[in-house]
């Protein structure tokens, strides 16, 4: 094989899906091609620009990094051309062959499931191939800035593409970046007009930092958008519909954003900050990489969307932070290392964070769409920002007991007499939360209980932590003690139960079920069930413990069987003292009903369905 020929390729399993799509699409907004693409020579020039810090000669006596769209009716083809970075041949069969973002991947997954997988196409870009929604062919032809080779990419679609050496023209014409021509479907030859054009590149790419020309048939080419890096024009200038825009342009994003922060820091250092809350989750918000993607600039020339400008647990903003004295020659390490990168980092983590106290207090509806989106990340930071932890508790929001939404201010706020403990239950649904047996004591008392079902939350309350001097206990474990708070709704038939000898019941229960339990106890959180399971004291939460397990990071230690006196079934062991056959069967009830209602299965079910049949049989015998 030689450089010479036309290599013909297959596109990776997931690309040919999604141009499948495009190509099916009966989605309406096609508009957004023009965006993508768009946006990708806008990321080609930034590029280009940062290379040529180390590399002057990139750009030397050439054209300025710039972007051109050129219709040509004659033709029926669109061209987006840029004066970026370019691609060499392997880059375009890599990056224009398959899906590098996981994020897309995981869109791509999502678009198979879905029936109808249109309007997830308008929610989140699909990038590069988009452009197959309105072009039944596309040419890429490309030079890497500072290379000889220009190579030429074409595809129609379907399997795959073909890589050649471009034409003699083609290589003159490119001295450096890309050129992408669309031969435009018969359907799509509106975006051969210059007002379509201009009305798309307004709309979405106003905001992109290089002039982007338009070069009609007739006429002098001009610049058909405001080029200016709207971080550094001030706020009053500003409107709400100018912010949005540069939101969607910054971040590739289709929806609204939720929280928008524009400042300017003087003083020691200055830079300048633009950042946004979205309003709805993105595929890879859970990605073990955890990244974020503020974007770096210094001096208006983007540097990386890789400095972790922000902790992890605020990975979802969006936007961009513009130094103006750091250096332009960062490396990798002085990204890691440099102390003023870790002063604007603090700054603006602590900046982010009081923002966002400030909208669920002034503007409620958008702090929730950004709660309900973001609440599982937000919450990291309770684990991982010691600093902050308190201002983050504030910020957090809460199912109940009580409602929806509840800060824990307004928990404290409805603190029952004696009550000096915030009480949760960590669990997999709040529907099971509700009907768990360990709520009773604290139902009885009107006690509110926060109901956890987010994985992180079984993490996070293990730190053990306290709100306004309160200290934060799982139901599920063994020292809670409800008797110093009045019971507000006794319950009549509870009363008239006689109970069980204690000292006695226990014996009996702890004979039979030995080493399954590490004790038995008289519970207090119990009225209605006869036993519930807890940790200890001093253990893990069982919620925590379960998580760990199922991941094979650790043992599951046996639990504390609680038992409720005034139970029937508790009454009948103590009656069946003498049969210790039934008073097994009876206390191994006791602890398998319990593990059942956590949503667990009882370590032998054969042995339980036995021991059911049993009873149900001997109760059927003798009424
Ligand atoms: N005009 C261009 N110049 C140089 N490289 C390009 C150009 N267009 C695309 N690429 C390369 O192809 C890759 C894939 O592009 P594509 O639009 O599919 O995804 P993306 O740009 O990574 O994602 P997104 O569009 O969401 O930012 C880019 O990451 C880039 O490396």
């Amino acid at each position: 094989m030689t450089d010479t020929a036309t290599v013909s390729h297959s596109f990776q399993a997931e690309v040919s899906e999604l141009l499948h799509l495009m190509v099916h699409s009966v989605y309406s907004e096609t508009d957004i091609f023009l965006r993508e693409l768009v946006s990708n020579a806008s990321d080609a020039c930034d590029k280009l620009r940062y290379e040529a810090i180390a590399r002057p000669d990139l750009i030397g006596e050439g054209e300025p990094p710039q972007i051109r769209i050129i219709p040509n009716k004659a033709a029926g083809t669109l061209t987006i051309a840029d004066s970026g970075i370019g691609m060499e041949r392997q880059e375009l069969i890599d990056h224009l062959g398959t899906i590098a973002r996981s994020g897309t991947k995981a869109f791509v997954q999502k678009l198979a499931e879905a029936k109808d997988g249109t309007g997830l196409i308008g929610q989140f870009g699909v990038g590069f191939y988009s452009a197959f929604m309105v072009a039944d062919r596309i040419v890429v032809i490309s030079r890497r800035a500072g290379e000889n080779d220009v190579w030429t990419w074409t595809s129609s679609g379907g399997a795959g593409f073909e890589v050649a050496p471009a034409s003699e023209d083609d290589a003159k014409r490119v001295t450096r970046g890309t050129e992408i021509v669309l031969h435009l479907k018969d359907d799509a030859k509106k975006y051969l007009e210059t007002y379509e054009i201009e009305r798309i590149v307004t709309a979405y790419s106003d905001n992109i930092q290089f002039p982007i020309m338009l070069v009609p048939e007739e006429g002098e080419p001009r610049q058909i958008n405001s080029a200016s890096a709207l971080w550094q024009r001030s706020k009053s200038e500003l409107t709400a519909e100018d912010y949005s825009k540069a939101y969607k342009s910054i971040a590739h994003a289709f929806d609204e954003p939720a929280m928008t922060l524009h400042y300017r820091a003087e003083g020691r250092y200055s830079y300048a900050v633009l950042l946004f809350a979205p309003s709805t989750k993105p595929f890879d918000l859970f990605e073990p990489a955890r990244k974020g993607k503020v974007k770096l600039y210094v001096r208006r020339v983007f540097i990386t969307d890789d400095a972790d400008l922000l902790p992890a647990y605020l990975r979802f903003i969006r936007g961009v932070i513009d130094s103006e004295d750091l250096p332009l020659n960062l490396s990798r390490e002085m990204l890691q290392n440099n102390p003023q990168l870790a002063q604007i980092r603090k700054a603006v983590t602590t900046r982010v964070i009081s923002e966002l106290e400030q909208l669920a207090d002034k503007d409620p509806d958008n702090f929730d769409k950004i709660w309900a989106a973001f609440a599982a990340v937000i919450k990291e930071g309770l684990y991982e920002d010691f600093e902050r932890r308190d201002k983050l508790l504030s910020l957090a929001r809460f199912t109940t007991t009580s409602g929806e939404r509840r800060s824990l201010k307004q928990y404290v706020e409805g603190l029952k007499e004696n009550q000096t403990e915030i009480y949760f239950l960590v669990g997999d649904s709040i529907e099971r939360l509700k009907s768990n047996p360990r709520l009773e004591a604290a139902k009885a008392r009107g006690v509110e209980v926060l109901l956890l079902t987010d994985p992180v939350d079984a993490f996070w309350t293990s730190a053990r932590l306290e709100f306004d001097g309160k200290p934060l206990k799982s139901l599920s474990q063994g020292d809670i003690d409800f008797d110093p708070i009045p019971v507000t709704e006794p319950k009549a038939d509870d009363e008239a139960q006689p109970a069980a000898d204690e000292a006695n019941t226990i014996a009996l229960i702890k004979d039979s079920l030995g080493e399954h339990v590490t004790d038995v106890k008289v519970s207090t959180r119990l009225t209605t069930s006869a036993s519930c399971l807890v940790a200890g004291s001093h253990g893990p939460d069982r919620e925590l413990e379960r998580i760990l397990s199922q991941q094979a990071r650790g043992a599951r230690t046996k639990p504390i069987l609680e038992i409720n006196l005034r139970h029937p079934l508790v009454v009948a062991v103590a009656k069946a003292a003498a049969d210790k056959a039934k008073v097994d069967d009876l206390s191994f009830l006791l602890l398998e009903q319990a593990q059942i209602l956590d949503g667990e299965l009882p370590e032998d079910p054969a042995a339980f369905a036995a021991r059911l049949n049993r009873l149900v049989l001997q109760g059927v015998a003798t009424a």
